[in-house]
C-alpha cells in the first residue's frame, strides 16, 4: 500500500500563507504531480508529506493512519530534492547503498538491489566514480538510484529534473515514467514544468498560492480547465481570452466581433465572459461558421508549425498554422474557430461555465 492524503494543510511564514488548506489524495501506485509556479507552495506541501514541516492547521494520513504526528523516519517516505545531496567521499555504489545499509541488510542483497537500480537508470558504468568525478545529470541519477533502492511506502521528488540540459530532461521524463511502471510505487513529483506535468503524471493537481485550484488526469486538466489561471498556466502557446458576452444566439465581444453562441454557453445574457481558445482550436485556413476577424501582428516559426499571432482588436490570438505560413504584417485574416472546443469563464470569479454536456 502507498496512499497519500493531506487534509485541509495550512502553514505560515511570517505574513506568507504557503498553504491555505491543500487536500490531496494520492492512490495507491500514481504517478501524482503537483503542478504550479515558484512560490505556490510545493515544496512546502512535500515537505509537510514528509514531516519536515510543521503545520499550522491540518493532517496527513498514509495508508488511511493518521501519521501527522510522525516523525519523518516513521512515516517511510523517500524524498528526492533538487539538489542531490549526495555524499562527497563517497563512490556513486556507496551513495546509492546507504539507505540499505542503514537498515543493516546483507552485502548480497545490497548489491542486488544496487545493481538493479543501477540498469533501470544506466548508471553501471559510474558506480565506482565520486560525485566530483561526474556531471550533474550523473550526480541527479545517483540521487534519483539512492531514493529508489530502497521501498519506502510512496516517493516525494521535488523537481528532481530541474539541474538537467533539456536533452536529458526529456530522456530522463521518459525513463521516470518507465521506472515508475516497473517498481509500481506511489510517486508524488512537484515540478512548475507544465510539458513534465502533463507528460508524466496519472494525476496532476494544479496549486496556486497555497491552494489546490484543480486535481484531473492531464487530459482533464487541459481540456477542461476549472478556471482561467489554470487554462492560463497549462498549454503552450498559452490560450488566448478574449471578452465577450452571450445576447441572445451570439456571443458578442468587447472588440466588436460576434461568433454563433455555443449550444453549450449556459450564460445568462450581459454576463462578462471571457472566451478561451487554444493554439490548435483556432485556423487559417479551414473555414467554418465561426470566424474572427484580425490582423496579422507576429510569426514564431518552431520548426513543426509557427504559431501566428493574430490582432482583434486591441487583444490578441495565438494561432497554430503550418509551418510555411507566411503573410505582411497588418495583413488582414480570418481566423475559424473550433467552437465545440472554446472555453468560456466569468470575467468576474475566474472559474469556468458550468456548461451543460457537449
Ligand atoms: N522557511 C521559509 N521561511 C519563509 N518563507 C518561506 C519558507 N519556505 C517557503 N517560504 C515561502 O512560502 C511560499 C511557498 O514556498 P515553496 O517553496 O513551498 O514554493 P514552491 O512552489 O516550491 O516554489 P519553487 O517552485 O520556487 O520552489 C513562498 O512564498 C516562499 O517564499
Amino acid at each position: 500500500m502507498g496512499t497519500v492524503e493531506a487534509r485541509g494543510l495550512r502553514k505560515a511564514f511570517g505574513e506568507v500563507q504557503a498553504l491555505d488548506g491543500v487536500d490531496l489524495d494520492v492512490p495507491d501506485g500514481a504517478f501524482f504531480v503537483v503542478l504550479g509556479p515558484s512560490g505556490a507552495g510545493k515544496t512546502t506541501t512535500l515537505r509537510a508529506l514528509a514531516g519536515l514541516e510543521r503545520l499550522d492547521a491540518g493532517s496527513v494520513h498514509l495508508d488511511g493512519r493518521d501519521a501527522t504526528a510522525d516523525t519523518p523516519a516513521d512515516r517511510d517516505l523517500a524524498m528526492v530534492f533538487q539538489s542531490y545531496a549526495l555524499y562527497p567521499r563517497k563512490t556513486a555504489y556507496e551513495n546509492i547503498a546507504s539507505p540499505l545499509r542503514a537498515r543493516r541488510s546483507s552485502s548480497s542483497d545490497i548489491e542486488a538491489a544496487v545493481q538493479q537500480v543501477a540498469g533501470l537508470l544506466h548508471i553501471e558504468r559510474l558506480l565506482q566514480r565520486k560525485p566530483a568525478q561526474m556531471s550533474g545529470g550523473e550526480m541527479q541519477r545517483v540521487a534519483l538510484a539512492r531514493a529508489l533502492v530502497r521501498r519506502p511506502r510512496a516517493f516525494l521528488m521535488d523537481e528532481p529534473l530541474t539541474n538537467l540540459d533539456l536533452k536529458l530532461r526529456v530522456e530522463m521524463r521518459t525513463e521516470l515514467t518507465r521506472i515508475h511502471r516497473s517498481l509500481g510505487g506511489t510517486f508524488v513529483y512537484v515540478t512548475n514544468d507544465q510539458v513534465e506535468a502533463l507528460s508524466m503524471a496519472d494525476q496532476v493537481a494544479v496549486l496556486r498560492e497555497g491552494r489546490v485550484q484543480q486535481v484531473g488526469t492531464p487530459a482533464e486538466v487541459y481540456e477542461r480547465p476549472a478556471n482561467r489561471w489554470v487554462a492560463g498556466f497549462v498549454g503552450s502557446p498559452r490560450i488566448s481570452l478574449l471578452a465577450c458576452h452571450a445576447r441572445g444566439e451570439e456571443l458578442v465581444g468587447d472588440q466588436g466581433w460576434t461568433l454563433p453562441r455555443p449550444r453549450w454557453a449556459t450564460a445568462e445574457d450581459g454576463r462578462p465572459l471571457l472566451l478561451g481558445l487554444r493554439a490548435e482550436d483556432l485556423s487559417l485556413e479551414q473555414r467554418g461558421p465561426a470566424v474572427l476577424p484580425g490582423e496579422l501582428y507576429g510569426l514564431e516559426p518552431l520548426g513543426d508549425r509557427t504559431v501566428v499571432d493574430v490582432r482583434v482588436g486591441t487583444e490578441m490570438l495565438k494561432v497554430k498554422a503550418r509551418p510555411s505560413v507566411a503573410g505582411a504584417l497588418g495583413q488582414r485574416l480570418q481566423v475559424t474557430v473550433d467552437l465545440d472546443r472554446a472555453h468560456l469563464f466569468d470575467a468576474g470569479t475566474g472559474n469556468a461555465l458550468p456548461s451543460a454536456q457537449r
